[in-house]
């Protein structure tokens, strides 16, 4: 039985992760932490405890994972503190720099632990970022637009930035770029814009640009279910790893 925890359990995210993950034969929902003791969070994890700190909560539930659904000021927090407590954190939250991901990976390898970023949890969002990757070899002009809702707090998207690292990560193994004397460093720069309306979820389109042609790849959810088949996989497979795992790309093969 995996032992979980969900930190934001009130947030558009975090209540729909309690609800899927109490379902699961294989896991026990053993705490909730959020940021006060707030009557809401006491109807969303109904028997459960709710923690406003990483250690009571380690200490009294003992978790062996964390799903990390909060804010772009806390997570990196969140999930040092859990590593520190032996908790495998499974980080949705976006915002982290690329510094945090860096010392999270740092930290989870010295402590032996798996730790999964996963920007975005939905299959087709980690189809799209790989797609983008394969056609950035050929096509390297290319920018990002990526589209949300107008309650996210953030930009840009963690979905967008993991997107923009893959594909320059693909155009540097390349040999179109390494050839390219404008480029300094090897490292190609892929813009990102980012658009908040109302009517929004989260959308994604990456456009790549040739002679006479444009290819587009969009991933588009369209309700917050689209996630949950990627946090229940991500929960079990971070219990199998050590270290850093960044996409959930990666996990998929
Ligand atoms: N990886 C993925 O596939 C996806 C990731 N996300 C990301 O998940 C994150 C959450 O998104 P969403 O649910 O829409 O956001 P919400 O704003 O709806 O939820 C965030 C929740 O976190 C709570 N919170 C803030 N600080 C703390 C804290 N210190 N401890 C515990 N809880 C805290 C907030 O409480 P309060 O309201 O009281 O401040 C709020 O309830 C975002 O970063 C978003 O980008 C979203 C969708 C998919
Ligand atoms: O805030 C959101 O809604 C989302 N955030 C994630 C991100 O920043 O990429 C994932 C998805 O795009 C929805």
């Amino acid at each position: 039985m995996i032992r979980v925890a969900v930190a934001g359990p009130r947030g558009r995210m975090g209540a729909l992760a309690v609800e899927t993950l109490v379902t699961q034969r294989d896991m026990l929902l053993v705490g909730v932490l959020d940021r006060k003791m707030a009557e809401q969070s006491a109807t969303i994890a109904g028997a459960v405890p709710i923690y406003t700190d990483m250690a009571t909560l380690a200490e009294e539930s003992k978790p062996d994972v964390l799903v990390e659904l909060t804010t772009h000021e806390t997570v990196f927090s969140h999930a040092k503190e859990a590593i520190k407590e032996g908790i495998r954190p499974v980080v949705g939250t976006s915002g982290l720099s690329a510094e945090q991901i860096d010392r999270l990976a740092e930290l989870s390898r010295e402590r032996g632990l798996g730790c999964l970023i996963v920007p975005n949890f939905s299959i087709g969002a980690a189809l799209m970022m790989k797609f983008a990757a394969v056609a950035a070899k050929l096509m390297p002009e290319a920018e990002i637009i990526e589209l949300h809702h107008s309650g996210k707090k953030d930009a840009p998207s963690g979905t967008a930035e993991l997107t923009a690292r893959m594909m320059a990560a693909s155009i540097a193994k390349s040999k179109n770029l390494n050839d390219d004397p404008d480029k300094e460093d090897g490292t190609a720069v892929i813009p990102i814009h980012s658009v908040r309306l109302p009517g929004l979820l989260s959308h994604q389109e990456v456009l790549f640009g040739g002679e006479g042609q444009l290819l587009t790849i969009r991933h588009d959810s369209f309700s917050r279910e689209s996630y949950m088949s990627g946090i229940k996989l991500s929960v079990r497979e971070v219990m199998k790893r050590e270290g850093l795992v960044y996409g959930l790309d990666k996990l998929i093969g």
